[in-house]
């Protein structure tokens, strides 16, 4: 009898980088370890980009502004209990802040944690992570690990994106099938983000309301700038005419020079406005809920809003006009009703916004022309703002107190999903990790501006960027503390609460790895580090030092700490 065919096999590991592939995943972010240390360099060997980290967290932040710079989820990949802990808080982040991107952890055998028997990095994972993310899935058959998958990036990408939690157990990934019933099993999903149409109803009640401003103002927020809707959004402020205001991760979908920008005139047009269209913007602590004097007079507003996710309307506010649909496909429709009847864009309202911009502008301007040593945190920024304006494509991630509040007002942005920052939730800790996956999956130059304490938190995958070797430059604001360097102990025992080492020499750091530090204490000085950075493409940590006078408790949301009403007997 001729022999039986040794039947073609597969197993656990193929199949989840088998579906990887079939959905276009090419890279994964990582922390080795038991049991998923040999899945990514199964990964890695089968021509996934496989990048790891020191921490998870960092790994997790990495996946998740990969996903909201392509709109595939980004994958972060941990092992169990410790290593999926350190991942929660990205994947927390990425949920809050609407990044697509899946948390894949290895996981204890069922029958042991349920039995809660005491295994190696036993925890019941899956019911850890449902509260904090959009979606959570497990897998314990090698054949369903093609649906698990699938289902884990449609919930990623679908509606309003999110981060989603996939349990892998160990058991699953030595699991054999035949390797024909494996790749039947695999799907490749159709169509995971489709347009969400307005109702022709919600459109028209929205220019309605529209075509009654006197004094109309368009909020363009990071959903603007994730729905990748560039042209549509561009060609709605252009051809109304209505001033806007980018937020902070939306600055650059039209360029912060552009006449129409109110960003420079924020108080007067959120305060003076009567309709304000918001555009993938939550009326959330960032926008003072829609209430109080921020917004002028009480229910001198009405709002038009723009989300995918229709619960969030009425979320602080009243929302007269909710157009529940995509980005893209809610602009067009507007367009298509403005194109056939609109009265031109409101002069004298964009008179008032045009003098209020310029008068602050002018104002703000000689603070950052000083060439002073220590330098502040104006003539730092004026010297970063000009390296931006002649490398528009670079892409700056930033994080800290006064270095992320004053560099959102000052570094003016020219291009969409080039400001990558602590978001909605002001995280601190976002920076390395959104500077790996920036140069990893865009392949352009980027500058970090780091408060020095913000840097602690992601400090160590400076190792990571020289290992590969990426083109990014680290500027650390160094003020020697949180907000600023000079509390003290007053019982004169400790360093006050919140300071540093004086004079660190944060660039030594990154010399320990191969990488270029640089000591700077001039504008000036600053200027021609960045740019010899960005020439070389070389990893590059300078230590820009900062008056540790300069700055104030909190950048500018200092009203949001409690104070002590009770006076020290
Ligand atoms: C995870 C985490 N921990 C702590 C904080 C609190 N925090 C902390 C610790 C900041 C750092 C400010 O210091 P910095 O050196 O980064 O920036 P400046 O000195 O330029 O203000 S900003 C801020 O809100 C936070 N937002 N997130
Ligand atoms: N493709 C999309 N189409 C429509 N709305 C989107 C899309 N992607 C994200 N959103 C929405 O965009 C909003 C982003 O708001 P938010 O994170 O508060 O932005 P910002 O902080 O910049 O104001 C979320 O409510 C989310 O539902
Ligand atoms: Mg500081």
């Amino acid at each position: 009898a001729v022999p039986h065919e040794e039947a073609e096999l597969t197993d656990g590991f193929h199949l989840v980088i088998d579906a990887l592939k079939l959905n276009g995943i090419e890279t994964i972010y990582n922390v080795p370890g038991i049991p998923i240390t040999d899945l990514g360099r199964l990964a890695q060997a089968e021509g996934l980009r496989v990048v790891s980290f020191r921490h998870e967290q960092n790994a997790g932040n990495a996946a998740a502004i990969a996903g909201f710079l392509t709109k595939k989820p980004g994958i972060c990949l941990t092992v169990s209990a410790p290593g999926f802990l350190n991942g929660l808080t990205a994947l927390a982040n990425a949920t809050t802040n609407c990044f697509p991107m899946i948390l894949i952890s290895g996981s204890s055998e069922r029958e042991i944690v349920d039995l809660q028997q005491g295994d190696y990095e036993e925890m019941d994972q899956l019911a850890i992570a449902k509260p904090l993310c959009k979606a959570a899935f497990r897998v314990l058959h090698a054949a369903d690990i093609g649906i698990g998958v699938a289902r884990a990036i449609r919930a990623a990408v679908s509606g309003r994106p999110g981060g989603v939690y996939l349990d892998l157990p160990a058991k699953l990934f030595s699991q054999v099938i035949d390797a024909d019933l494996g790749a039947r099993s695999l799907v490749k999903v159709i169509d995971p983000a489709p347009a969400q149409i307005p109702a022709p109803a919600s459109v028209a009640r929205a220019l309605d309301l529209l075509k009654g401003a006197e004094r109309p103002l368009i909020i363009l927020g990071k959903g603007a700038a994730y729905a990748q809707a560039d042209e549509a959004v561009r060609a709605l402020v252009e051809e109304s005419g209505i001033p806007y205001v980018p937020m902070s991760m939306a600055k650059g979908l039209l360029p912060d020079t552009h006449p129409l920008s109110a960003g420079a005139a924020r108080s007067t047009a959120l305060k003076d406005s009567d309709v304000v269209v918001l555009v993938g913007a939550r009326l959330n602590w960032l926008l003072s809920h829609g209430k109080g004097k921020t917004w002028g007079e009480p229910g001198s507003k009405r709002f038009i809003q723009i989300d995918i996710e229709p619960r969030e309307m009425d979320s602080n506010v009243e929302i007269a006009a909710p157009l529940v649909g995509d980005i893209g496909s809610c602009v067009e429709a507007l367009l298509e009703g403005i194109r056939k009847d609109w009265k031109g864009a409101p002069e004298n309202w964009l008179q008032t916004i045009r003098t209020k911009r310029e008068a602050n502008i002018a104002k703000m301007a000689p603070k950052l022309m000083k060439n002073t040593s220590p330098m502040c945190f104006h003539s730092a920024l004026g010297a970063l703002r000009t390296v931006i304006k002649e490398r528009p494509d670079a892409i700056l991630v930033n994080e800290g107190a006064n270095t992320l509040d004053l560099a959102r007002g000052i570094i003016d942005m020219y291009q969409p999903r080039k400001r990558l920052d602590v978001g909605t939730w002001g995280v601190m800790g976002i920076g390395m990790g959104f500077a790996v996956a920036a140069a990893v999956e865009t392949g352009k130059p980027v500058l970090a501006v780091e408060g020095d304490s913000a840097f602690g938190f992601s400090g160590m995958e400076v190792e990571t960027i020289c290992r590969y070797d990426l083109p990014v430059c680290i500027v650390i604001f160094n003020n020697n503390g949180i907000y600023r360097g000079t509390d003290t102990d007053p019982t004169g025992r400790d360093p006050g609460t919140t300071v540093f080492v004086k004079d660190s020499r944060y660039d030594k750091m990154m010399e320990a790895f191969g990488g270029v530090g640089v000591n700077v204490t001039t504008p000036d000085e600053l200027k021609r580090a960045v740019d010899a950075a960005m020439d070389s493409g070389k990893p590059t940590l300078i230590n820009a030092v900062i008056d540790p006078a300069a700055g104030s408790e909190s950048g500018n949301i200092g009203s949001l700490n409690p104070q002590s009403t009770l006076k020290k007997k």
